[in-house]
C-alpha cells in the first residue's frame, strides 16, 4: 500500500499564495491550504520525493531568513498509509461554486444545485492539481465564460484534473485535446472526464507542451489555446501556441505570479499576440490574448 508523506508549516494566511508558488516551483503537486498553515503531500512510491521534501524545507528556511514570517520548522511531519490520505483530503475537499456557472463537485458527494443555470464538474482530483478552488484555475474559468462562443477547437495545455476541459465543453467549444507532462495526471483527467458526460470525446495525451499532440489534430489550425501552468513553462509554450493558432484565435493564459506579469506580457507581445484582457485575483494574474487578423507570418 502506498504511504504519502504529510508536511505542514506554519504560514500566515497572507503570504500563503506566495508560498504555494514556490512550493509548486520546487516540484509540489499540490499544495493543501489551511488556517495559518500549508500541507504538502508526497507520494513514497514517487522517486526523490525526499529530495523534494528537502527542497521544500531549504525554500521556507530562506524565506524565513529574508525576514518573511513563515516558520520553516515543520510544525507536522508523518507518514500516512493511503487510505487515511484518501479520507483526509475527502474530510477537506467540499462541492465549490467557483463562478455563478460553475461549481466543482467531489465525486465522492451529493450536491444539490443551488439555481437550474448552475452547471457541476465532477472530480476526483486524487493527486491532480485543479480542484477549482486555486485562484488562478478560477480566473481560468472567468476568462472561459467570457470568449467562449461555440465550436472553436480547442487545446487544454497542463489539463491537470481535467477541470477546464470539463467547463470548455460546458460552454460549447467543439473538438478539445489536453496534454499534461505529468503521467499521473493524464490518468486522473481521463477518470475525471469520464464523470462528466459532456466531456466524454475530450482526448488526453501525455505531452510536454505540445510537443507529442497529433499533427492531424493541428494541422488545420486551433481557435483556443488554454494553459494555466508557471511562468518557466509558459514563455517556451507561447511560440507553439503562435505556430498552432488560427489567426483571429485566442490564447488563455494564467499561473502567472505578480513578479513575472511583465515578462509573460512582453513575451506575448513580442511574438504578436495582443492582450485583450487581463485579469487578477489576489497576487495571480490571467490573461485574455488574441493573435490579431492582420499578424503577419
Ligand atoms: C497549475 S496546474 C493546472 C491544472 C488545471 N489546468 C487547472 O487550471 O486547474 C498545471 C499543470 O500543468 C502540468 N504541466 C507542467 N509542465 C508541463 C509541461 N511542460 N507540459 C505539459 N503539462 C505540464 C502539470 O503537471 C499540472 O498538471
Amino acid at each position: 500500500m502506498a504511504t504519502y508523506q504529510e508536511v505542514t508549516w506554519k504560514v500566515p494566511a497572507e503570504l500563503q499564495d506566495f508560498v504555494v508558488s514556490v512550493l509548486i516551483d520546487l516540484g509540489a503537486d499540490g499544495v493543501q491550504q489551511g488556517d495559518q498553515k500549508l500541507t504538502i503531500y508526497e507520494d513514497q512510491s514517487k522517486e526523490g520525493w525526499q529530495e523534494r521534501v528537502q527542497a521544500y524545507q531549504i525554500g521556507l528556511r530562506l524565506l524565513e531568513e529574508q525576514g518573511l514570517a513563515v516558520q520553516s520548522k515543520p510544525v507536522g511531519n508523518e507518514a500516512l498509509s493511503s487510505t487515511t490520505f484518501e479520507n483526509e483530503w475527502k474530510n477537506y475537499y467540499h462541492a465549490s461554486r467557483i463562478t455563478n456557472r460553475f461549481t466543482v463537485v467531489p465525486k465522492w458527494e451529493e450536491y444539490q444545485p443551488e439555481q437550474a443555470s448552475e452547471q457541476l464538474i465532477v472530480m476526483d482530483p486524487d493527486k491532480a492539481f485543479g480542484t477549482g478552488t486555486h485562484p488562478t484555475t478560477a480566473l481560468m474559468l472567468q476568462a472561459l465564460e467570457t470568449v467562449v462562443r461555440g465550436g472553436e477547437k480547442t487545446i487544454d495545455v497542463g489539463t491537470g484534473s481535467g477541470v477546464l476541459a470539463v467547463a470548455a465543453k460546458y460552454l460549447g467549444v467543439g473538438e478539445l485535446l489536453a496534454t499534461d507532462i505529468d503521467a499521473a495526471a493524464v490518468q486522473t483527467a481521463e477518470e475525471n472526464l469520464a464523470l462528466n458526460p459532456v466531456a466524454k470525446d475530450v482526448q488526453v495525451v501525455a505531452s510536454d507542451l505540445m510537443q507529442d499532440v497529433p499533427t492531424d489534430f493541428i494541422n488545420t489550425g486551433i481557435d483556443l489555446v488554454l494553459a494555466n501552468i508557471l511562468a518557466d513553462v509558459i514563455l517556451p509554450l507561447i511560440p507553439q501556441v503562435r505556430q498552432v493558432l488560427k489567426k483571429g484565435g485566442l490564447f488563455l493564459v494564467s499561473g502567472i505570479y505578480d513578479d513575472v506579469e511583465e515578462e509573460i506580457e512582453q513575451a506575448l507581445q513580442d511574438a504578436g499576440f495582443v492582450i485583450e484582457q487581463k485579469m487578477q485575483s489576489t497576487t495571480w494574474h490571467a490573461f485574455i490574448c488574441r493573435l490579431p487578423e492582420d499578424v503577419t507570418a
